[in-house]
């Protein structure tokens, strides 16, 4: 029997949702079920290029030991969605709109299941991964709604003849995701990938290997064909054997710039195109004409979502002089209220961060800004909270710092971690040229109740995702992507449909041939 006393696991003897989710509690969950996924079913791999283990990171605890898949195994998998492409790219838009759609109205039927497995890996509050969850049914119904529109166009010639294009799929794509969103960053990739006929092989972050599963089963569920969604684990090793097999067509990418570069060359080996997200270090520009209170709420949304781990946080707040001392006092009052502690518990609103070596990173940050300047206004300290099974977990308290300047490192690298730096400034012409000063350009903020200026400053801004007057939301109607080395291609919105799909001309001739022979 794979239940243990106490210990909630994907048993199979668990089959409702209900049960496994009133089974689940911080401090208890395994998993015991293989983590692959592959021809429709959870697989063992056929081989091994390592182990693994993910972690809980509210106790610390061992959660799974997987292994990392080998060469044989990413070969399997890519015939798996070979044969399952075939079958499906076949489909009308409207037959894989209907199955998507049932595979959203699943995800939203599971929704707490989904959100509780996320937050015991990933360690977001569950009230975020609520929200997470529902920023992926709504992608996936977004991108059914689509499915049926894919189309060409039809364009007359001389003599008759006449031209077509048709927008066809690509074939296998690889989607290999980070660890801060597992769930929302494989349906991002895998709804549009879907939506236009293509097959997806998924690889989570080692850290995060367990929910996509869940997803992996709500398609089939959902009735794609066996293969069509494959999930292989496991870390560089695994990715790079993705990435480098002749018959992926499409690589897309959530993570770092340094593993970005490499992503980028493996494909460029075999002409493959590649969407990229990759890291920012984001201003946030809060002008004295702002609506304070919410100017506050929107610094807080651009820092401390998911412990600050979070790719397009505004994490450089610019705020102009005459309200610097209001803005801060205020800011540091409600970052000092924030919930810590275990991440399942409805009013908790941050939860550990993801493992220890990153959250030493993050602390590391802190010290080397006090050290460079920057004034600690609060938190950057450990957290241990009082709940005993907590003790072992990776937390922090959410920092503000102040005094800062351009040239520090707080402000020029992305800390990843719940770290806001706030800076301040007197005019926008000079602002502006702060906040592009960097290589990023992933987001960038505008507080203001002047409506030309916030036009005017985010036509400036050097950023892929611009917010005014709120921070981090995330319809997915819109667009969300980098300028400069935050990355390129996109996902959400229409224009995705244009990364998940190639076009074919079609010239067809109506008279004779006029030879020049
Ligand atoms: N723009 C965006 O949408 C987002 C960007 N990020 C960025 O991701 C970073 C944090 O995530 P991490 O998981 O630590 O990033 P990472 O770059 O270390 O890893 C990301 C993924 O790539 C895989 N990988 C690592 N080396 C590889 C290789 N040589 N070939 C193929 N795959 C490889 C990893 O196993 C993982 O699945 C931050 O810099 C953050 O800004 C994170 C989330 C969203
Ligand atoms: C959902 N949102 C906008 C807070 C973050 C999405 C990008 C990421 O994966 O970091």
């Amino acid at each position: 029997m794979l239940l243990k006393a106490g210990v909630a696991a994907f048993s199979p003897l668990l089959r409702t949702f209900p049960a496994r989710l009133a089974a689940m509690s911080t401090g208890t969950f395994t998993v015991s079920q293989p983590l692959n996924y592959r021809g429709g079913a959870r697989v063992e791999p056929a081989d091994s290029s390592g182990t693994e283990k993910a972690f809980e990171p509210a106790t610390g605890r061992v959660i799974a030991t997987f292994t990392c898949s080998g060469e044989k195994e990413v070969n399997l998998a890519v015939e798996s969605a070979k044969a399952a492409f075939k079958i499906w790219s076949k489909k009308s838009g409207m037959e894989r709109s209907r199955i998507l759609l049932e595979a959203a109205r699943i995800i939203r039927e599971r929704k707490d299941e989904i959100a509780t497995v996320e937050t015991i890996n990933n360690g977001k509050s569950i009230f975020e991964a609520h929200l997470d969850i529902d920023s992926c049914w709504q992608n996936l119904e977004y991108y059914a709604g689509l499915a049926g529109s894919m189309a060409g166009e039809h364009i007359q010639l001389q003599g008759g003849s006449f031209g077509y294009s048709r927008r066809e799929p690509l074939g296998v794509c690889v989607g290999i995701g980070a660890w801060n969103y597992p769930f929302q960053i494989a349906c991002w990739k895998s709804a549009p990938a879907l939506a236009c006929g293509n097959a997806m092989i998924f690889k989570p972050s080692p850290f995060t290997p367990v929910s996509v599963l869940l997803l992996a089963e709500i398609y089939t569920e959902a009735g794609v064909p066996p293969g069509l969604f494959n999930v292989v684990q496991g870390g560089a090793a695994t990715g790079q054997f993705l990435c480098q097999h002749p018959d992926v067509a499409k690589v897309s990418f959530t993570g770092s710039v340094p593993t970005g570069v490499k992503i980028m060359e493996l494909s460029a080996k075999g002409i493959k195109p590649v969407t990229l997200e990759l890291g920012g270090k984001s201003p946030l520009i809060i002008f004295s004409d702002c609506n304070m209170e919410n100017a506050v709420k929107g610094a807080l949304m651009a820092n401390f979502l998911t412990q600050g781990q979070v790719c397009c946080n505004g994490t450089r707040v610019f705020v102009q002089k005459e309200i610097l001392e209001k803005f801060t006092e205020e800011v540091v009052k409600q970052t000092q209220k924030i919930k810590i502690g275990d991440p399942l518990l409805k009013d908790t609103r941050m939860g550990p961060l993801i493992n220890r070596p990153h959250l030493e990173r993050v602390l590391g940050f802190v010290k080397l800004a006090k050290e460079q300047g920057a004034k600690v206004l609060c938190g950057g300290d450990l957290f241990v909270p009082e709940d005993p099974k907590l003790k072992d977990g990776y937390y922090m308290r959410p920092c503000v710092l102040t005094n800062c300047r351009d040239d520090m490192t707080c402000v020029k690298e992305e800390i990843f971690g719940p770290v806001m730096s706030v800076l301040s400034f007197d005019s926008e012409a000079e602002v502006l040229e702060r906040a592009n000063d960097t290589t990023f350009g992933l987001a960038a903020g505008v507080f203001t109740r002047d409506i030309q200026r916030a036009h005017r400053v985010v036509a400036e801004l050097q950023a892929g995702m611009c917010f005014i007057n709120n921070y981090n939301v995330s319809p997915v109607e819109l667009p969300f992507g980098g300028y400069k080395k935050s990355g390129f291609g996109r996902e959400n919105g229409r224009v995705t449909i244009e990364y998940y799909s190639q076009l074919k001309t079609v010239c067809v001739e109506m008279g004779d041939v006029e030879s020049v022979f």
